[in-house]
């Protein structure tokens, strides 16, 4: 495919997404029925209608309408190549602009600018304060790949060769002990031996860096309360010498190929439908908006509702309620969303501590989204011991 006949594809698929498809469900369909298309064109396409997704509001501003083709004109207007070039009528490309297209269009300004639906511009300013503005721009760019080298099983030199093997490039990351950036090649990491042997997992940097400042020693009794697909299960485990790490999630489905995971990183993870007290630690990594990994799944941005932040606060809340119950006297409640609002965090624990004074901060962290990672935040609360209290 040329560069002009992605643009078209994308346009296409763009239109479709603004009809209420999900975006992967019109990437899926599309490549079906492009049998012409390479994994290099599929990447291609697939990278345009993220970008557009991204800046969903502003290319609509810079193009002129809302129309997929008017998106992407205002996506090359903002990212380049010049429009010109690509808007030829040439074979299977878009047809050139019309006068009215080409003079069409405006600079973006306040939330468009910053490619965030008004009210969350408004909650994002709230939470983030002078940092806001810098952390709305960071959403609008393509996250960085990240792997986490699996302590139990290679070292990073070890890890860079067999990554150089496959033809990956990476380089150490300073935010976590373990983290690496990937520089090239990043596609090929999913069928690369150093992953399929357990070497590395990707894991965002921020995420490495959370579990690196809960406060473990080996031989504890940990508990992931959240456990999901288990990426931060694995890094407790590696934490822990290996674990054991007891893994627990409210839809136990989400958890199904955690067993091959932590087979395959050499880590002992033991799922349990119904924990039980007393854990050392117990890790609630809460369902959340997501908002600060918007640049991974940017639909979020545009689909999130005031109503939604409500109802998520209320189980985030709810989740640290019960959680609470399994930490040991002098035990610590780690509660960490991959969120940038208030109402997530910090909103959430203070409701939650004036619930239970018997839980002490004992620290706070927020990670911002940008080239050193996603957005996260962290709260670690230690209860208070037998004699303590
Ligand atoms: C942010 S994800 C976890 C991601 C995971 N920890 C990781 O690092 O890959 C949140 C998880 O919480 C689970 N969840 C939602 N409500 C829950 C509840 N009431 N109790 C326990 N888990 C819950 C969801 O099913 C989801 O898998």
């Amino acid at each position: 495919m040329t560069p002009a006949a992605r643009v078209q594809a994308a346009s296409e698929i763009i239109d479709q997404i603004a009809g209420g498809m999900a975006a992967e469900k019109a990437l899926t369909n599309w490549a079906r029925g492009a049998r012409y298309a390479g994994s290099k064109d599929r990447a291609a396409v697939r990278d345009h209608v993220f970008d557009a997704l991204r800046r969903w509001r502003s290319s609509a501003v810079l193009g002129g309408g809302e129309s997929g083709r008017l998106r992407m004109l205002g996506l090359l207007r903002a990212l380049g190549p010049a429009p010109a070039e690509v808007f030829t009528g040439g074979p299977h490309g878009p047809a050139p602009l019309t006068e009215e297209e080409a003079a069409g269009g405006a600079e973006p300004e306040g939330a468009a600018a910053l490619d965030l639906p008004d009210w969350l511009w408004e909650r994002l300013r709230e939470s983030q304060g002078e940092v806001a503005e810098e952390v709305a721009l960071s959403l609008r760019d393509r996250a960085e790949v990240f792997l986490r080298i699996n302590a139990l099983k290679a070292d990073a030199d070890v890890a860079l060769e067999v990554l150089e093997a496959d033809g990956i490039s990476a380089e150490r990351h300073s935010g976590a002990a373990g983290a690496l950036r990937v520089t090239q090649g990043a596609r090929k990491i999913a069928r690369s031996r150093a992953y399929l042997d357990g070497l590395l997992e990707l894991q965002d940097a921020s995420s490495q860096a959370v579990v690196e400042a809960l406060p473990l020693e080996t031989g504890q009794r940990v508990l992931d309360y959240c456990a999901g697909g288990g990426g931060k299960t694995l890094a407790l485990a590696a934490r822990l010498g290996g674990g054991p790490v007891l893994a627990h999630d409210a839809n136990p489905r989400r958890m199904s190929d955690l067993p091959a995971r932590a087979e395959r990183a050499s880590a002992v993870v033991e799922i349990v439908s119904a924990p039980s007290g007393p854990h050392d630690l117990v890790l609630c990594d809460a369902p959340c908006s997501g908002s600060g990994a918007w640049r991974r799944s940017p639909e979020g941005k545009w689909r999130l509702k005031p109503g939604d932040l409500d109802r998520l606060a209320q189980t985030q809340g709810e989740i640290l309620d019960a959680a609470a119950g399994l930490v040991a006297p002098g035990g610590v409640l780690a509660y960490v969303t991959c969120s940038v609002l208030t109402q997530e965090n910090g909103q959430v624990v203070d409701a939650f501590r004036a619930r239970h004074p018997e839980f002490k901060a004992e620290l706070f962290r927020e990670y911002r989204p940008g080239r050193e990672g996603d957005g996260f935040y962290l709260a670690v609360l230690r209860q208070a011991g037998q004699g303590d209290r």
